[in-house]
């Protein structure tokens, strides 16, 4: 295109300024004789990997996007650790801290932001730190080796990235927030509470709604002081209260700015031959502060430099998602309710799992989801695109039901156009990961190398896996193996022979030697391989509580309100009236505010406080129901022939024998049976995991039922004579589905799965059956009460107190659970 190269200068060496010039040197090659500032020392890097940095597990180098050979491979002159400081827009040049003149035809400045650092008392003091660049990130991890207590100021994504990072180096932390809700500009009040319910189990502490007055201490800070007179101790305080867009030199060089350095729809400043792009650019009153957005300013002005057409920049609907191991949280669009919309809810408290989307007339503008975000990118895509989604509201919100694959997450990936972003951290669309597929890329590790896509976050990974598996067909060197999360490339079974082989007795081993790329794993992976090395090891694993869901750590469902729910057992739903005696009394004594019969002929005392739960317990005297687990739920039963004129067998007998031996047994799901005493079925017991049913002369056992969300008619597995026959039929058949099936896949799916006749074929020999109930008797031999073992134990007590008497000092200690 053009003849002479003209002299492009970059200012700010940054992740919107930097990839705005590697589209550049694409579409023009040798359009530019080019030039780059940078104030930081370093060449090129990935600003949003610090947190993973800091989380340990990702070295510094890691995270370099472009080292110093890419710049002298393409002929840019790098200038690093020198600031530009000062532009002349009259003889276009710009001089640098250091006295570097240098012309420019065009000149981009993408001086990023500055955090922002509240102008308290102290701040200037030793200790006191924003976290935006390597400097911050090792200043943070120096402190950690010499000091213990970290307070960050800011619940927003920075400050519970950090506060995550401090805790994984050993800190004490408290986050210090001044909304009642975290992340308020991301999440809905329900997502914030789960939010913060999985952090405080992760031993973060919060003070929320706190304003800070003043940073205490003599050189160095050594603590905060709040509006209210309260103080907290700290030796770091991190400050990540949001952040301001870097303004200055452009201000000082006469150009227009507001917030940010205001730009038009091809980035061009108010003065001519200069643009700003990133977090230093105000678009249509917008500056940004996420990469995904300022990525697509940067494809705009490359295209607008380069000569190529372009329409313009639009401004970005945007999406996040929070970086921190163990917790999946995902926001989009306009969240909040507001009058002109209607926005629609699922929630399960069980499986940690919250969603929402919102609607304005048929179109979709925002979600929340938490704890399952697989469908972000999809619900994102819909948001952004502000199509009709009449209809499908309800499809949307609960995810599509398995094996139904119209539309499944592969038919939907296929479904987005090329130009759809699937990796938003670094900006690649689907079809540059199709691009690369083509260019002989078989495996997820490739198509990283070449097209960064799922090497920052690696929230993006199961949507490159799904597109190798679409588009990699026969061509893919390497076959596509479904992982059992983003953490590793292992499925279930590969990872069970290798702890079996290699005899790995911890979560923490298992993630080393396997070769984890998530130090810490995930929501899908930590519970997982704790329930497959507590299935394994029965005798010598010790379950880890940490990997648990809060709702199996505090042995009660958390309710909606951030109360639990206390179900205590009652064999085959048979109560007496000592027992109903006790739970009234324990119900008025704690002003339960509501106690409710279950679907599993059950009570549960519902709003129940967390200090209060060892106490109920104790004075209820009655064993845990395990409401709340992946275990044998309930056995309900109907009357049967002891007093119901139809019944031909003891049904409540059955149930109750059936209860006493498999209750507190772990399953990979949870697991309801029932009993009925003919068949007229009333304890339906054709919908249950198990459920047996009286006929003359015997009992039929039927399996693979479910009542829930995607209702399933159980099948006859047998037909049998004797009570004690049910017994050993239940035995094998309930460790057969603690071998085989995947952690958290109910029976009714796992059947499907692997289909009844496997089952049969699996229980058919007398002698298989007494091996597979002798490994579930080993298993139940190791079990205990719950409720009991907190009971007994004052440290385990502790964690249900509230903070102020669990922790230290001024009453914020942490609290490990
Ligand atoms: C810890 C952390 C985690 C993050 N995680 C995410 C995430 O998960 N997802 C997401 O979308 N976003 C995330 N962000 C935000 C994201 O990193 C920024 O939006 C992005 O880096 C902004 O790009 P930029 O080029 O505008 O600014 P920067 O990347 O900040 O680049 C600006 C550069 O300009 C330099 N500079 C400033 N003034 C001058 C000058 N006068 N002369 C020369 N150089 C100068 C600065 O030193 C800096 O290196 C995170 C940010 C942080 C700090
Ligand atoms: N995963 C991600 O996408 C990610 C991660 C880290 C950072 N970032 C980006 O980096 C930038 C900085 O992040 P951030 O979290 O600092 O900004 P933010 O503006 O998103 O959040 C700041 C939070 O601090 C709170 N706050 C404000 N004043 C306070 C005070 N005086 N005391 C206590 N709390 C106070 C606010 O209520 C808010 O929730 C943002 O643009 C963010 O999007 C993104
Ligand atoms: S299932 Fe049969 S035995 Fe049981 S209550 Fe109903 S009618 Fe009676
Ligand atoms: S979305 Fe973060 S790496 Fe792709």
């Amino acid at each position: 295109m053009m003849n002479k190269p003209e002299k492009l200068v970059l200012v700010g060496n940054g992740m919107a300024g930097v990839r705005t010039i590697e589209h550049v040197l694409k579409l023009a090659p040798g359009a530019y004789d080019m030039t780059v500032f940078g104030a930081e020392p370093h060449p090129n890097y990935n600003r949003i990997m610090l947190s993973k940095v800091l989380a340990g597990g990702t070295d510094m180098k890691d995270i370099i996007i472009n080292d110093r050979d890419w710049y002298a491979e393409n002929g840019i002159r790098l200038f690093t650790g020198d600031a530009v400081a000062s532009i002349d827009t009259v003889h276009r040049k710009v001089v640098s801290a250091s006295g570097v003149v240098s012309d420019y035809d065009k000149l981009i400045i993408a001086t990023g932001s500055n955090p922002f650092m509240l102008p308290l008392p102290g701040v200037r003091k030793e200790g006191v730190i924003g976290f935006r660049d390597i400097h911050d990130c090792e200043m943070m991890i120096e402190a950690s080796k010499k000091y213990k207590k970290a307070a960050v100021i800011g619940g927003g994504l920075l400050g519970l990235e950090a506060a995550r990072g401090l805790l994984n180096l050993g800190m004490d932390v408290t986050v210090v927030h001044l909304n009642k809700y975290l992340m308020e500009r991301q999440l809905d009040p329900p997502a914030s509470e789960m939010l913060q319910r999985e952090l405080e189990a992760q031993g973060m502490s919060f003070l929320l709604e706190k304003q800070t007055a003043a940073i205490t201490g003599k050189r160095r800070a050594d603590g905060l002081e709040f509006s209210d007179g309260s103080r907290l101790q700290a030796d770091l305080i991190v400050m990540a209260v949001g952040i301001l867009p870097n303004v200055e030199l452009a201000k000082s060089a006469g150009l227009q700015v507001n917030r940010g350095i205001v730009v038009n729809d091809f980035l061009e400043t108010s003065v001519p031959g200069i643009y700003a792009v990133g977090e230093c650019a105000e678009h249509r009153g917008i500056a940004y502060g996420l990469v995904a957005p300022l990525y697509e300013q940067g494809a705009v002005l490359a295209k607008h430099l380069a000569g190529v057409e372009t329409s313009g920049y639009a401004g970005s609907v945007t999406s996040t998602k929070l970086k921190v191991s163990g917790v999946d949280v995902f926001s989009a669009g306009m969240f909040n309710d507001a009058p002109d919309t209607r926005s629609l809810r699922y929630q399960d408290d069980i499986e940690g799992v919250y969603k929402k989307i919102v609607m304005k007339g048929e179109r979709m503008i925002g979600a929340v989801l938490f704890g399952d975000t697989s469908d972000g990118t999809s619900l994102f895509s819909l948001i952004k695109s502000g199509e009709s989604v009449t209809g499908r509201e309800k499809e949307l919100l609960l995810g599509y039901p398995a094996g139904q694959t119209s539309a499944s997450p592969l038919a939907r990936l296929e479904a987005y156009s090329v130009d759809e972003i699937i990796c938003g951290c670094n900006g690649v669309t689907k079809g540059r990961i199709m691009e690369a597929i083509a260019d002989g890329c078989s495996t997820v590790g490739k198509i990283k190398a070449c097209t960064k896509a799922s090497g920052s976050c690696g929230g993006c990974r199961p949507e490159v896996e799904g597109l190798l598996s679409i588009y990699g067909g026969e061509g893919a060197g390497e076959p596509v193996k479904e992982g059992i999360c983003g953490c590793t490339t292992m499925d279930r079974d590969e990872i069970i022979e290798k702890i079996k082989e290699m005899h790995l007795v911890s979560v923490k081993e298992v993630m080393n030697v396997l070769g984890w790329n998530e130090p810490e794993g995930c929501s899908k992976c930590r519970p997982a391989l704790n329930y497959y090395l507590g299935m394994l090891w029965p005798s010598e694993y010790k379950d880890e509580k940490e990997s648990r869901f809060t709702n199996e750590r505090f042995h009660a469902n958390i309710q909606k309100d951030g109360t639990y729910s206390v179900v205590p057992r009652v064999y085959g739903g048979v109560t007496s009236p000592a027992d109903l005696k006790r739970i009234a009394a324990v119900a008025e004594k704690y002003d339960v505010p509501m106690v409710k019969f279950t679907g599993g002929q059950r009570l549960d005392l519902l709003g129940v406080k967390k200090e209060d739960l060892p106490k109920i317990w104790e004075e209820l005297d009655m064993p845990s129901g395990h409401a709340y687990g992946k275990a044998l739920r309930t056995v309900k039963t109907c009357v049967g022939s002891t007093f119901c004129r139809f019944g031909t067998q003891d049904s409540i007998g059955m149930g109750i024998q059936m209860e006493k031996a498999f209750e507190r047994l772990n399953t990979p799901a949870k697991v309801k049976l029932a009993v009925s005493g003919c068949p007229r079925n009333c304890a339906e017991a054709t919908i249950k995991d198990l459920g047996v049913v009286a006929i003359d002369g015997g009992w039929e056992i039927y399996v693979g039922g479910n009542g829930g969300v995607k209702v399933r008619e159980s099948e006859l597995l047998c037909t049998v004579k004797t009570e004690e026959d049910v017994m050993e039929w239940t035995g094998a058949y309930l460790q057969y589905y603690r071998e085989t099936a995947n952690w958290n896949e109910r029976t009714s799916v796992w059947i499907e799965r692997i289909d009844l006749d496997e089952v049969k074929a699996a229980l058919e020999s007398r002698e298989e059956r007494l091996a597979l109930v002798s490994r579930i008797e080993e298993t139940l031999s190791y079990t205990t009460d719950p409720w009991k073992e907190i009971i007994d134990n004052p440290e385990l007590r502790k964690n249900f107190m509230p903070l102020a008497e669990a922790g230290t000092g001024e009453g914020l200690g942490a609290r490990r659970s």
